[in-house]
């Protein structure tokens, strides 16, 4: 079930909860049953592979606990996912790791003397290491390294289904067991170093696939250890510290040069150049004024300034682009689900090609020569290289996007991405500045400018739409004390609505149906939407005092980057909320045909379900402040900018700088992912069909192709690791 997200401003309830114990898509779908039909619940998405619930409430009526009583009630572990949990998560991971790679080194040191011992015996054809000495050496590796292979065979197994733990498990204790047999009947051309070559070789794939992992990781946990711990909070006139977990919504903090800011704000005295560096991959500091939104973590490079909380804990920016990364480990490609499918019939048919080996040489050799080729098979055949094709290529290729601020979801926004042939584009910051201007203040008779713009600017303050941000900006440059206003509502992509000095104000879109005016205000509108300007209507208790038209400029990169989609022949439409004049200016400066004016945020969403149903695979392209609905329904909902209350979670990529050739660069980067994978899969199945005739035909011995596999794997490795080269030379 789609999830219709609606604004966070809204104070609606969303959050995601880590679920434990699912194993298959019917768990997924009785989870989704049983809490969708709780009520107070909006939307609920499972997602499987990431093992995260994602629920939106209608209101507050229903508590999280509720939920997790229900989820556990049908037998399933349900906890909510915080900031810190990602954060140990994270550290359990990297300590995992850590003990991991101990005891590969740990498994090369007894697998090396058995690989040398190899070779002097082909060489010298006389082994320098008694057999007991290899029987100690892979006894260990077999059964203490190579535990993790019989534990995943064993639960493939008892869910009839096969995986590579099974073909890893049987091939290495096919060579140990035969080895042992060999040795009991005093041979000495034993194979123990194919057993433990098996082993400590797949080991390394699997780690190689863990660092990847944690990689792509790297960039959010160098935010996360960035943080800010205490925060500089100002209560009446007296600084005091205070924990950061400690702040909440409209605190007064003061951010000291060189330090990151405790957490999301709006500026109230002071200006300064903040380091965006790790959110926006941006080098340049941004220059932050009175009125400006500030990033949590992002770094006070100048003067100290006064900043107003806005936002707190897991709504932060910075907890949700971890929430966006760690939902990114867990999810699945389409193309590795092929993969996966390759791999799972792949190993029966090897099994069967194994035993069909050994029956052969049975019958032509005798027993003892079966046994060789029949391992070999087993051992060429591991599909270890298939299972890291795919996401050793997707980890790389998020790491490379993460670090140029273009964040993805997961790997199938990567994939689908190349699929893409219609974009759908916002317009106030996303194509345009979003640094709108007042350009006009027209109030009404009997009120005057400045009352009009006091008033407006009551209602937009702490708002961060670009049109809220412009008039308050007019009113502090025109040095007004802004009043408290209270019960302040957004009415996302139609205004603003609230309370000033116990009159009912509203700002926002002149057109809403509610209002009719008289002929010479609507003759005022029309006079200023003609020149492309987009006004706002302010009323109190619904009469209008006034208009205020705003411009804004056009994204001086946005030029380019519609050029050089439509050369790649993708489709462009530009969709907003504002009314046709300004959109048509818009998109006549930008040669975009198709313009879909006063467009509501569901509105969007419907023209992006419409092209779709007529085929199209589409793309959104938003500021995410009113456009999550739109975002969540397009194929891949692109959030740009880093205005704070981007709505994240609706995107499946966000973008953290605001230019749009980032656009560009995260269509390129799919591309070479893709790309990548398609390689590797390809290097993969090519080693497999060559390797495993050769093996029955005798040609190999176990220990070339536990080698020859070990190749593959590395070589799958360091083929989607060379994508941090290829992409070196993405759009600038
Ligand atoms: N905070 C606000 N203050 C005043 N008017 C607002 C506000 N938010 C929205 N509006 C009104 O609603 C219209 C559409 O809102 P908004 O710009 O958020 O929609 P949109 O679809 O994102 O448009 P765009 O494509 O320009 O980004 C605006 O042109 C404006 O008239
Ligand atoms: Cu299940
Ligand atoms: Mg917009």
């Amino acid at each position: 079930m789609e999830a219709t997200r609606t604004k966070p401003e809204q104070q609606v309830q969303e959050f995601e909860l880590d679920i434990s114990g699912m194993s298959c898509a019917a768990c997924a779908l009785r989870i989704e049953k049983t809490v969708g039909k709780l009520e107070g619940v909006e939307t609920v998405h499972v997602n499987l592979a990431s093992e995260k619930a994602h629920i939106i409430l209608r209101d507050d009526t229903l508590r999280e606990d509720a939920i997790i009583a229900a989820i556990s009630k049908i037998g399933y572990g349900a906890k909510v996912v915080t900031k810190e949990d990602i954060r140990q998560t994270r550290k359990e991971k990297e300590r995992a790791y850590q003990s991991d790679l101990r005891e590969f080194w740990l498994s090369t040191l007894f697998t090396l003397p058995l690989l040398i011992q190899m070779f002097v015996m082909i060489k010298t054809n006389n082994s320098p290491l008694p057999t007991w000495v290899s029987f100690a050496l892979a006894t260990p590796v077999q059964f203490y390294v190579g535990r993790r292979f019989y534990k995943g065979a064993y639960y493939a197994l008892i869910n009839r289904s096969t995986n590579m733990d099974v073909l890893v498990a049987l091939s290495s204790t096919v060579a140990y067991g035969y080895s042992v047999i060999l040795w009991a009947q005093g041979h000495t051309e034993l194979y123990f170093d194919s057993s433990a070559t098996v082993i400590t070789v797949i080991f390394l794939g699997k780690l190689l696939e863990k660092r990847a992992k944690l990689a792509s990781s790297d960039a959010v946990s160098a935010l996360a250890n960035l943080e800010a711990t205490t925060a500089h909070t100002i209560i009446f006139g007296q600084e005091k510290d205070i924990p950061v977990a400690n702040l909440s919504i409209g605190d007064l903090v003061r951010v000291y040069r060189n330090e990151p800011a405790p957490s999301d704000g709006m500026v109230v005295a002071g200006s300064t150049m903040m380091d965006e560096q790790l959110l926006t991959g941006e080098s340049l500091p941004v220059l932050k004024g009175p009125g400006d939104v500030i990033v949590g973590a992002t770094i006070n490079k100048g003067n100290p300034i006064l900043v107003r909380i806005t936002r707190t804990g897991e709504e932060t920016l910075l907890a949700q682009i971890m929430h966006m990364v760690d939902a990114a480990q867990g999810s699945k490609a389409p193309i590795q689900r092929l993969a996966d499918a390759i791999s799972g019939i792949f190993v029966p048919i090897v099994l069967f090609l194994s035993v069909a080996t050994f029956t052969f040489w049975a019958i032509t050799r005798g027993l003892d020569a079966a046994f060789l080729p029949a391992v070999s098979v087993l051992v060429i055949a591991c599909p270890c290289a298939l299972g890291l094709a795919t996401p050793t290529a997707i980890m790389v290729g998020a790491e490379i996007g993460a670090k140029r601020g273009i964040l993805v979801k997961g790997g199938e926004f990567l994939e689908r991405l190349t699929q893409i042939d219609t974009i759908v584009f916002d317009k106030t910051g996303t194509l345009t500045a979003g640094e709108m201007v007042v350009s006009d203040v027209w109030p009404l008779r009997g009120i005057t400018s400045s009352t009009l713009i006091k008033t407006a600017a009551a209602i937009e303050a702490q708002r961060e739409h670009p049109i809220a941000q412009a008039i308050y900006q007019r009113a502090l440059e025109q040095g007004f004390t802004i009043e408290q206003a209270n019960h302040t509502e957004v009415i996302a992509g139609v205004g603003v609505r609230g309370v000033v000095r116990g009159k009912k104000i509203f700002v926002g879109q002149p057109d809403i149906q509610a209002i009719r005016f008289s002929p010479h205000i609507e003759k005022q509108i029309d006079f200023y939407e003609a020149q492309g300007k987009t006004t706002v209507i302010v009323t109190s208790e619904g009469l209008p005092m006034g208009i205020l038209a705003l411009t804004d400029t056009i994204k001086p990169d946005a030029f380019s980057t519609i050029q050089r989609l439509s050369d790649i022949s993708c489709r462009i439409v530009l969709v907003t909320g504002d009314n046709h004049h300004a959109a048509a200016s818009v998109a006549q400066k930008l040669q975009i045909d198709e313009v879909y004016p006063s467009s509501s945020p569901s509105k969007k969403a419907q023209i992006i379900h419409e092209l779709q149903t007529s085929g199209h695979i589409v793309a959104m392209i938003g500021d995410g402040i009113n456009d999550a609905p739109a975002l969540a329904a397009a194929d891949v909902g692109i959030a740009l900018g880093t205005a704070t209350d981007v709505a994240l979670e609706a995107a499946d990529i966000a973008i953290m700088s605001s230019e749009t050739t980032r656009v560009i660069q995260a269509l390129e980067l799919s591309e070479l992912t893709m790309r990548k994978i398609r390689q590797n899969l390809f290097w993969a199945l090519m080693y497999n069909l060559v390797g495993i005739p050769l093996a029955a035909l005798g040609f190999l011995n176990p220990m070339v192709c536990g080698a020859a596999m070990a190749l593959s794997s590395v070589t799958v490795v360091v083929n989607s690791l060379r994508l941090r080269q290829e992409s070196a030379k993405l759009a600038g």
